[in-house]
This record gives C-alpha cells, structure tokens and sequence, in this order.
C-alpha cells in the first residue's frame, strides 16, 4: 500500500535531525495556527496564493529564497563545527553518512533553492516594471513555475525527517548515485525535487525571455533596455537552453535506478564519464544564470547611487551576450583530472580564461561609472562596492583554477570550495541583498532600516573575508573537501579561524532579520510617498511603492536610455509633470489556483516515486493533468479595472510627486 515506506524511515536514532524537524514543525505550526486565529486564510489565499501578479510572485520567490538561504546557512555552521570538533583523536558529533547529507543537502539547497528563487524572484518582480509593462507574457504559468519550485524545496525538506538525503554531492555524479552504491531514497529525493523544480525553473525561463522580446513599452527598443533586463534576458536565455540538458541527465539516471537501464554503469556498456560532460554541460551555464542578474543589479545600483548613467552601456551587453554564448565552451574545466589528455584541456582552460574577458569589461565599466560620480553610500552600494572587491579576487582563482597543471593540484581541494563560495556568496548572495535593499522600498511602500542594514552588512563581509581567506589557505595547504574527519593536525588553526569567522557571519544573519522587523516597526517613520527614494533612472521608479496590481496607469512612452531619468530632467526644467494622462480601464487576468494545485499534486507524485507508492503516483498525475484541463475551460480569463480607479490610484502618486518637484524648487 504504502511501497517503500515504513516506520524505519523516520530516523528515530538520530536525535539531531529529530531535534532540528521537531523545532521546524513546531515553529511551522505556530504560524499556521496564528495565521488562522487572525483569519488571514482568505486574504492570503487570494492576495498571495493564488495570485498571478507578477510582482507578489516575484515577492513569494524571494521569500522562499531567504527562508532557504538561512536553512542552508544552519547546514553551514554545522559542517565548519563538525569539521572544528573532528581534528585529530576527536570524532566531532556527526558520523560521516550524516555529514554527506549535510554537504550534499547544504549545496543543493543554496543552489536550486536558496539563490536561484531569489535570484529569479528579483527579475520576476523589477523586469516588467523596467520595461513598462502590465506583467509577464504567461502570468498563470508563472504562478505554476514558483509554486513547482516551492515544491521542489518541500521535497528535499521533507527527506530530512522521512528518510535520507543524498550522499553523493550537490551534483549526483554516477557511479556513485546508481542503485549499486547508493540504495536509499536519498538519490531519489534528489532527482525529484530537482525535476519538478527544474521543469518550473524552464518554464519561468521561456516566460520571462517572451517577456523581455515580446513586451516592451512603446519606444523601449533593445538597446534602451536598463541594464538588468539585458543580464535578464541573457540568463533566461541560458536557462532556456540549459535546463532541459539537466532534465534529460537526470530522466536518463532516474531510468537507471528505477528501470535497470545502464547509461553511466560501468558495466553493461554504460559510461559514468558521459554523467560528467553532461551535468557540467549544465552545471558551468547554471553559475553564469545567477550571476549574470547580480551583474544586472549591480549596473542599476553602481549606476543610481553614483548619480550617473551607466558607463559603456554598449560594451556592457556585448560582455553579457559574450558570457551567454562562451559559457557553453567551458564545462570540461570541472573534470580537468579524469584524464582527457593534454590537448583537450588546454582547449577548455583557453575557453575558460576567455570569459575573464568579459567580466573584466564589466568590472572596469562600473568603475569609471562611479568615476566622478556623486557617490551615496547607502546599504545597496556598499554591498555592490564590497562585491566588486571581492569578486575580482573570487575570479582570479577562477582564471587560476582554469589552468589545468595547476588544478591538477587544486582539485577537490578546500581552493576550489574557496573559490566558488567567493563568486557566488560575494557575487550572487551579495547581489541579492543589494537587490533586496534596493529594490524593497518600491515593493512594500518603504525604505529598510540603514543603520541595521550597515550592520549586518559589516558584520557579514568581515565573516566572509575570514571564513573564505581560511579556506583558501587550507586549500593551499592540501586539504581536500567533504572531510568528515580531519587527521592533519596541521590544519586545525585554519579550521578554527573558518569556525570563528561563522559567529560573524550568524551575527551578520540575525542583523539582517532585525533589521526587517525594526523597519517593518517603524514603516510610518521609512514611508516612501513619491516612489522613486533613490533617485532612480529607470521606469520601476515612474510608478507608486508599491505599485498598483496594473502597474502603470498609464503605459510610459519611452525617449532615450534612461526612461525615467529622462522624464525626471524634462519634469524639473519645466517645473511641472504635464497634464494628467487620458486615463483608460485595464483589464488584468484574473488569479487562479492552477500552480498551486498542480505544485500540491506534483509534491505527492515526487513523494510516491520517491518510495513507489504506484498508486499514489497514478492518481496525483491525473490530478495534476485535470487542473490543468479545467484551467484550459475556464472562460472569464481577465478582470477590468475601470478608468476612474486607475486614475485615483494614480493621483496620490502625482500629488507626492508634485511636491517632491516644488521642494527641489524652493532648494534651487
Ligand atoms: C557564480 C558562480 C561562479 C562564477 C561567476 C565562477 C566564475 C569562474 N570560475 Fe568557477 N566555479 C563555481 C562557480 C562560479 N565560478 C562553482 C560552483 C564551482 C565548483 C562546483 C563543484 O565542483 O562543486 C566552480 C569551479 C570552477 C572550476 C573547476 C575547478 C575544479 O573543480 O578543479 C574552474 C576551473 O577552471 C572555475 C573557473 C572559473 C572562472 C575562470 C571564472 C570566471 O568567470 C571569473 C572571471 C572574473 C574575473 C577574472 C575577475 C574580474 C576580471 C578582471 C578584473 C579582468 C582582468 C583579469 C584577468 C585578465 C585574469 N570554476
Ligand atoms: C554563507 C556562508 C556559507 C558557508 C559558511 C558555507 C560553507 C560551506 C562548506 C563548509 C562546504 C563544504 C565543504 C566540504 O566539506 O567540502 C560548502 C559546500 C558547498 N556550498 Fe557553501 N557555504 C555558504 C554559503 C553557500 C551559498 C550561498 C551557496 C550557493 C548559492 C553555497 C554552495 C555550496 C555548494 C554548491 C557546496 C558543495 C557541496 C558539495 O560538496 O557537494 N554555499 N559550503
Ligand atoms: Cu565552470
């Protein structure tokens, strides 16, 4: 009845993840039942869950993004304590089949479902707002696309307290993951959590790139697109094109472990070196997915708080479409050691050292951007500031891993975990939470705390130089990764430092939780009246915070690169924002519960095959395919929003604005 499943897989004799899924049931519970005494079901079912609007989408993904960004911070610090409780004679409190979940979970989670959601739900929220739109090209199907990703998150969580994680690395490479060595769910868990996942994160990718071609405002031709478009369109274009080779590696190992297929055995006339080219076919596309918008990010703040219009605008997307198409030339780089022979790396490592090329444009770009600019230091350009530090370093190994005699002594060491945490947590994480500050004011109508945002920001940059510096050095000094145990004493003072540098990265963690509670406390007092608290250049800012569910009242009609700044010098040289608009109803598509029913079927089709409860997967497909079918009959598909609620809607906003225009008079 139930397969695989039996009491034996709640993991009774292991108090730590016991203790760790008690505690999140607990709080869990506590919300549910909070949100049900305040009798906030209904808004939240219509407001949120089943909301099409792409701007709480993009809110829930970032949501889901944080929430997994700290879930996988707590693997963090568990691994650097093991690792600093293990030296030597000492056996630290976790045994190595647990610290393999623990590694293999922390990577898959920060990856799919800690960065990508956030990285995809800044795009989601600012890319239609920048290119003047309503909203996505298919916002029912981006609905569909988050909530198959929020599946994919409930799946790996779920494995912590109904059978096992993966052993086998973020990236399940065969052998290893075959039946053979590993005959626990924990794979299975793996491979389904990411399928769903990941057929949400194609569909988000073909959305969002219809988006950018297809939908622009009048006037907004390609090369007046803001900057973080074009790094959106570039990354979307890679997930459009790299997705579907992780779906097919992934079908193809999914078919080995249930169906007896042979594709990467080593026997059978199977290839395990086959697994490798294809997930790093995939796998080098994917870091260029989430850093690109960071990049994106980073133009808009370098550009906003420097009081200038980006430089080399031009140059800037020839880098970004460079680094589209040269990041399919590279994945051998990943397996230098396993023996292609001497030609063939010195090919890939060439191909790799070229895409520094690029980001180097990039760095020098936002360099002469701030050059003579007016800095402001707020909370998002320091975190821009501190990525460009960081980052140049975090490349340079990069470019030095990327030279194949040296790998051959830098491989699977705690170099190569040093490099990649230096990218992506210095270019990727600290994009996000530039983002998220910058951004923040125009979702909810209010500006974040500064003085607990430059805390947090202090605190977590000095964490990061030291745990990442320490690991660089013991990469230097042999240590190789996925230790559970450390037998070189010699390494213990470099774990230690790692360890230290933890307690500023977690002081820097609970700055940024109080500095969201402090600030959602004193909204009144953080108030953003005129939309645009920056000064902004681009369109995002034309509009209300938060902006109404249709936008603009009006579509904006776009003059020059910089939309809004335009509108801004014609506005202050004239005194005056020009007569009201003509003012027309709106007609938006109405929400629908079709991606969170299809999510709520696909967990329980991951969950039965999982543990092969046929019957289970037989019914919930069916599920899954009549929602759709009854979505494809509906027949009221839009709502209308008459004119005179888009005009009301847009006054307070020209009323605001209109005295932000005499103010800047009477400083004149
Ligand atoms: C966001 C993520 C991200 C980014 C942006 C990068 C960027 C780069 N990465 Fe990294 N990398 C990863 C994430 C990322 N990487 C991950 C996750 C892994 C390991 C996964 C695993 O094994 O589990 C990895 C592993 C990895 C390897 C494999 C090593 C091994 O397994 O032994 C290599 C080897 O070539 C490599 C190279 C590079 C290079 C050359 C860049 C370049 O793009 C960097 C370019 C940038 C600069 C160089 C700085 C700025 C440039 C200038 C200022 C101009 C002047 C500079 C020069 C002329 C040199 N990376
Ligand atoms: C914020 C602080 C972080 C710390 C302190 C940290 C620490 C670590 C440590 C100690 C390891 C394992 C090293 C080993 O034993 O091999 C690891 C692995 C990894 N981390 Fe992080 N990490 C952090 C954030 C992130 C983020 C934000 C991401 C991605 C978005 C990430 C992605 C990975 C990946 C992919 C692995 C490899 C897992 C594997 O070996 O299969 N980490 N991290
Ligand atoms: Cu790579």
């Amino acid at each position: 009845m139930l397969g695989k499943l039996n009491w034996g897989a709640i993991p009774i004799d292991q108090p730590i993840p016991l203790i760790a899924a008690g505690a999140i049931g607990l709080i869990l519970a506590g919300v549910l039942a909070w949100i049900t005494r305040a009798g906030h079901w209904p808004y939240l079912w219509r407001e949120w869950i089943t909301s099409v609007d792409h701007k709480r989408i993009g809110v829930m993904y970032v949501l889901l993004g944080l929430v997994m960004l700290i879930r996988g911070f707590v693997d963090a610090i568990m691994m650097r304590t093991q690792q600093a409780a293990a030296i030597g004679g000492a056996q630290g409190y976790l045994p190595p089949e647990h610290y393999d979940q623990l590694f293999s979970a922390h990577g898959t989670i920060m990856i799919f479902f800690g960065a990508m959601p956030f990285i995809i739900g800044l795009m989601n929220f600012v890319v239609p707002l920048q290119l003047g739109v309503r909203d996505v090209a298919f916002p029912t199907l981006n609905s569909v696309s988050f909530w198959l990703t929020a599946a994919g998150a409930l799946l790996v969580n779920a494995s912590l307290v109904i059978g096992e994680f993966a052993r086998t690395g973020w990236l399940p490479y065969a052998p290893l993951s075959e039946t053979g060595y590993s005959p626990g769910v924990g794979v299975d868990y793996y491979l389904w959590a990411i399928q769903i996942s990941g057929v949400g994160t194609l569909m988000s990718g073909v959305n969002l790139v219809t988006t950018i071609l297809k939908l622009r405002a009048p006037g907004m031709s390609y090369l007046r697109m803001p900057m973080f478009c074009w790094t959106a369109l570039g990354s979307n274009m890679l997930i459009v094109a790299a997705f579907p080779i992780l779906t097919a590696t992934l079908a193809m190992l999914t078919l080995d472990r249930y169906l007896g297929f042979h594709f990467f055995t080593n026997e059978a006339g199977g290839n395990p070196m086959m697994f490798m080219n294809l997930i790093w076919a995939w796998g080098h596309p994917e870091v260029y997915i989430l850093v690109l918008p960071a990049f994106g990010i980073f133009s808009e703040t370098f550009s906003t708080f420097s009081s200038k219009p980006l430089f080399g605008y031009r140059s800037m997307v020839l880098a970004t479409l460079f680094i589209v198409v040269v990041s399919f030339t590279v994945w051998l780089h990943h397996f230098f050691t396993m023996g292609a022979g001497g030609d063939v790396n010195a090919a890939f490592g060439i191909a790799t050292s070229v895409i520094a090329v690029g980001t180097g444009v990039k760095v020098f770009n936002w360099l002469f951007t701030m050059y003579g600019g007016r800095v402001r230091f707020a909370t998002p350009m320091l975190w821009s500031i501190a990525f460009m530090l960081v980052f140049v370093v975090g490349g340079m190994t990069g470019v030095l891993l990327a030279v194949p005699p040296a790998d051959f002594l830098l491989h699977n060491s705690m170099f190569l975990v040093a490099h990649f945490h230096n990218v992506i947590v210095g270019g990727v994480v600290f994009g996000a939470f530039a983002g998220l500050t910058y951004w923040f004011p125009k979702a909810f109508g209010f500006r974040l705390d500064e003085r607990w945002g430059q805390i947090a920001f202090w605190l977590s940059i000095t964490g990061f130089v030291i745990v990442f510096g320490a690991m660089y050095v013991l990469g230097l000094e042999g240590m190789t990764r996925r230790l559970q145990h450390i037998d070189n004493v010699e390494w213990a003072p470099g774990i230690y430092v790692a360890g230290g540098g933890m307690v500023f990265m977690l002081l820097g963690v609970v700055a940024q939780v109080t500095q969201l509670v402090v600030s959602i406390r004193n909204r009144d007092a953080l108030r953003d009246e005129t939309g645009d608290p920056w000064d902004g250049r681009s369109l995002e800012w034309s509009t209300a915070s938060p902006p109404p569910s249709f936008n603009f009242a009006v579509l904006p009609d776009v003059h020059g690169e910089e939309a809004y700044w335009t509108v801004k010098e014609r506005a202050r040289k004239e005194q005056s924002l020009g007569d009201a608009p003509q003012y027309e109803a709106v007609h938006m598509p109405r929400n629908s519960a079709t991606g969170f029913v299809t999510a709520f079927f696909a967990t329980l089709t991951g969950f039965a095959l999982v543990w092969h409860i046929w019957w289970l997967v037989a019914v919930s497909l069916v599920g899954a395919y009549a929602t759709f079918v009854a979505f494809a009959w509906r027949d009221e598909g839009e709502v209308e929003i008459a004119a005179d609620t888009v005009a009301a809607a847009d006054r307070a906003r020209r009323t605001a604005r209109q005295a932000w225009l005499d103010r800047q008079e009477g400083a004149a």
